[in-house]
């Protein structure tokens, strides 16, 4: 049975988002108590694929996931799936709203009600967690007096809800990938995602023409990120999504480009979209018109004139 390694333990938003990418009967899902050790899984063996949070609409980036991605063995995002954040607060059963003084959650959960605590508990001080779930546990064994989690813990945890739907941003999401160890890659469809990791030189325009060299070739950027090398200050490692299958001639043209501008590139992934986006692509950039291209090229260096 296929075994998904999920950013645990159960109840968090992530096992939410590798249930809906799992397929129901055949795959296994299980509890890793970190992103690196749902990756890491994947790495050994111990698992097939690992599910952890990227994105949020609110907070943005997920560190934590990008270390786990740029470095280390390679894997690769085979899917993804985006869902959407409500958060609710936990509490031992008899705990009184008085009675709160720490507040316990993920990072990107205490951000994202930052304002409802502040009203609600403001004497209450708020300690991280290593995800939603963990800190219902924490609270659990009385460790902190309440935790902000995803709706679903409760039914984990015998803990009471105090308060729901409590996110500053209405309408919040989060964007999860599926990662695998490299192998063949999803198909293209249509409307499909590609994700690098690429460390620009130290020079000047380095990352204006890596951009360029998107731009150029009718590709749209969904997402840039960066984060330190952690190797020299100053040095940063850029993450890039754009629409797009390496299949497709302008996004395997693009990361051509951009393999012999930086000083490295890694390829994170080629996987549907969760949602359909627009992919229109300029006249210049479909694939029909690089194939003409480059049959042209060929026949000018046979001596034709074309
Ligand atoms: O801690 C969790 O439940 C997670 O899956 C990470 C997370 C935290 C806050 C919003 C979305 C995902």
């Amino acid at each position: 049975m296929p075994r998904i390694a999920y950013f645990g333990p159960q109840g968090t938003f992530t096992e939410q988002a590798a249930r809906a990418l799992a397929h129901p009967d055949r795959d296994e899902l299980v509890a890793a108590d970190t992103v690196s050790a749902a990756v890491a899984a994947v790495r050994t063996g111990e698992a097939d694929a690992a599910c952890v949070p990227v994105e949020n609409s609110v907070e943005g980036a997920v560190p934590a996931t990008m270390d786990a991605l740029a470095t280390g063995e390679p894997v690769v995002a085979v899917a993804e799936t985006v869902l959407p954040v409500r958060f609710s607060v936990l509490v031992r059963p008899g705990t009184r709203p008085a009675e709160i003084r720490t507040v316990t959650s993920h990072p990107h959960a205490l951000a994202q009600v930052h304002d409802w605590l502040a009203t609600h508990l403001p004497h209450a001080a708020t300690v991280a967690a290593t995800s939603t779930a963990a800190a219902a546990v924490a609270v659990r064994r009385g460790e902190y007096d309440a935790a902000v989690t995803a709706p679903v813990a409760v039914e984990h945890y015998p803990l009471d809800v105090l308060a729901t739907n409590i996110a500053d941003v209405a309408d919040a999401a989060t964007r999860f990938l599926l990662v695998r160890r490299p192998g063949s890659l999803p198909e293209p469809t249509g409307s499909d995602r590609t994700s690098i990791v690429a460390v620009t030189p130290d020079r000047v325009g380095a990352l204006a023409e890596m951009l360029a060299e998107l731009a150029l070739r009718g590709i749209n950027l969904t997402r840039i990120e960066s984060r330190p090398t952690k190797e020299r200050l100053g040095e940063y490692r850029f993450f890039l999504d754009l629409i797009g299958h390496v299949a497709e001639e302008r996004v395997g043209d693009a990361l051509a480009a951009l393999r012999r501008r930086c000083l490295h590139v890694r390829f994170l992934g080629s996987y549907p979209t969760a949602e359909r986006i627009s992919t229109a692509v300029p006249a210049y950039a479909v694939d029909t018109e690089f194939r003409q291209a480059a049959e042209w090229l060929t026949a000018v260096r046979h001596g034709e004139t074309g």
